[in-house]
């Protein structure tokens, strides 16, 4: 399931390209790590030349450019952080958005826990992109100079240091592989224990009144100790990770001196040369020693980045298409059939159904029959199995949510109002003028019960708001005739009105319909809309429908 749905452009900023600051960013390290590699040549240069030739002005000489090249290697660093850190906010308010989005329609597909964790994952990239892990990735450089460095001292030092490389690679892919396998499994098992508990306490007046308090803490405290439990074996698991590239680095170091003494006594190579190599060698291992001390950090975000990739590809809107110029004005429901996840049977089969403006149908059928499964495909936010829905000959699943959400109206089952004032809740937060806000409330007979509120229009409408249920529907309700949408879609409008707010709310349906909106309306309870409606669609529950049209 999914709908299209067009979020605000990116800042111009965010919208610059990345690819020629990355490649400068990577230019900055290799250079940042020459001058790192630079200053074991030169204390080669100290010990070779002025030890021999006991010049103190090549020793000073020698000072000098051992200073510069670590100042330069200085700013290049300071300049190479201020690149990325500025990179990193780009990409993270790139990654925000297109997360946001795919976030919401995967949400519209009911995986709300998927939904919730790609924002956690969100913020955990946004984390990693701004720490330290990307300048120690770009500092791995340093292997591969100081790999050339080292062939140039001695060709055999390079293939020491280079087989000892290899055999630190293999076993911290290994090791990164067992212990993320452990990390993400007690991830998972944490981000459920915490839905578990936050998802019970929400339902706290239950939980208290009825004494289920233990019996949620039972539930709750196996998993997050599985949880706790695995989180310690990766930390484990990491730590001997760590211990091994450390040994594996030592080792290293000792192959390289070692063939540098050997080279010396064959009289292949200078005494600088060999303290030169030994340097470098420590100088190449330390990046991977910062990157394995912050395994946890990429580790998890690699893991988050892995699930967005999915969210992402998985909330790709459809693609869009264009209005069919032969469909008529109104709604068009052609050959739909809806089916609930895992479901052996479709709920409806091969709907078909033609509403020219101005006419309303009664939408009945038993509970579960797919009434609200019916309604979200008409309005475009669950995909059918099968057919197409039109709104004036645009598809609105198809079409960009920018062209067809001010052309509907939609009062669903629960209010869905949004933190935000009264008003600006029945103006979908766009109205500039408050009179028609105030006029869909008076269309709808909402407007003396918003009066009777402490700060009427201007009150606090959101789910913490403090709206009774009533007021919040009577709220939602103004909301889905505000703009004189062309097609209104009222999921039960009734549940929880009383008597005179149930009779102004038929009049509503009455008046819009008149003005030319198309209305569906779900009722349980056919017998008051008589006349109201133009006739009567019912969902049997087991796929199929009929439909009475009034003489
Ligand atoms: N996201 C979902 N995952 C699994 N099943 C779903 C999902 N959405 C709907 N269903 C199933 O589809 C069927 C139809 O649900 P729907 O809410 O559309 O029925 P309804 O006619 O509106 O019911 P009611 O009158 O009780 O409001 C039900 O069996 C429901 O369990």
């Amino acid at each position: 399931m999914s709908a299209t749905l067009s979020l605000p452009a990116p800042p111009r900023a965010a919208a610059a390209p990345v690819v020629p600051v990355l490649l400068l960013c990577i230019l900055l390290s290799v250079a940042v790590q020459a001058t790192l590699l630079t200053t074991p040549l030169l204390t080669m240069h100290v010990f070779d030349s002025v030890l021999e030739s006991r010049s103190l002005d090549t020793l000073w000489v020698l000072a000098a450019a051992f200073l510069a090249v670590l100042m330069l290697g200085g700013v290049l660093r300071h300049l190479r952080a201020a690149l990325l850190a500025s990179m990193a906010e780009r990409a993270g308010r790139r990654l925000e958005l297109r997360a946001l989005a795919a976030t919401v329609r995967v949400s519209l597909a009911g995986e709300r826990v998927v939904a919730a964790r790609a924002l956690q994952d969100v913020a955990a990239l946004r984390r990693l992109l701004g720490g330290s892990v990307p300048a120690d990735v770009l500092d791995l450089l340093s292997i591969p100079l100081a790999l050339g460095f080292l062939w140039m001292l001695h060709p055999l030092f390079f293939t020491v240091a280079f087989v000892a490389a290899l055999v630190q690679a293999a076993i911290g892919v290994l090791a990164d592989r067992a212990a993320r396998g452990t990390l993400s499994a007690a991830t998972q098992a944490e981000g459920f224990a915490r839905r578990e508990l936050i998802g019970r306490l929400g339902q706290r007046d239950l939980v208290l009144g009825l004494g289920l308090l233990p019996a949620v803490l039972a539930r709750f405290a196996p998993v997050h100790a599985q949880a706790v439990a695995g989180r310690g074996r990766a930390e484990g698991q990491a730590s001997a990770l760590a211990g091994l590239l450390q040994l594996g680095g030592f080792a290293q170091q000792i192959a390289v001196v070692g063939t540098g003494v050997w080279l010396l006594l064959e009289h292949r190579i200078s005494p600088g040369s060999m303290i030169a190599a030994a340097t470098m060698v420590n100088l190449a291992i330390q990046p991977v020693m910062h990157l394995v001390g912050h395994w946890r950090d990429w580790s998890e975000g690699i893991a988050a980045a892995r699930r967005l990739a999915n969210v992402v590809r998985r909330g790709a809107p459809p693609a869009p298409v264009g209005p069919d110029a032969s469909a008529p004005p109104g709604l068009m429901i052609e050959g739909l059939t809806l089916r609930a996840p895992g479901a052996a049977r479709p709920m409806l089969e091969g709907l078909h159904l033609s509403l020219a403006p101005g006419q309303a149908v009664l939408l009945a059928g038993p509970n579960g029959a797919g009434k609200t499964t019916l309604l979200r495909a008409i309005l475009g936010l669950a995909e059918p199995e099968a057919g197409r829905v039109l709104l004036d000959g645009c598809d609105t699943l198809r079409t960009p949510r920018g062209e067809t959400g001010p052309r509907l109206g939609y009062l669903p089952q629960d209010a869905q109002l949004l933190d935000g004032s009264v008003i600006e809740n029945i103006g979908r937060f766009a109205a500039e003028d408050a009179r028609s806000a105030v006029a869909a409330a008076r269309q709808v007979g909402a407007h003396e019960a918003i009066g009777r509120l402490p700060r009427g229009y201007e009150s606090a409408a959101g789910p913490e708001a403090g709206l009774s249920g009533g007021q919040a529907r009577l709220v939602s309700l103004a909301r889905a005739f505000h703009g004189a949408p062309r097609l209104i879609v009222l999921d039960e409008p009734e549940a929880g009105l009383d008597a005179a707010a149930r009779a102004g709310l038929r009049q509503a349906v009455a008046t819009a319909r008149d003005d030319g909106a198309v209305m569906l309306v779900v009722s349980h309870d056919p017998t008051p809309w008589h006349g109201v409606v133009d006739g009567v669609l019912r969902l049997a529950g087991d796929g199929t429908w009929s439909l009475e049209m009034e003489a």
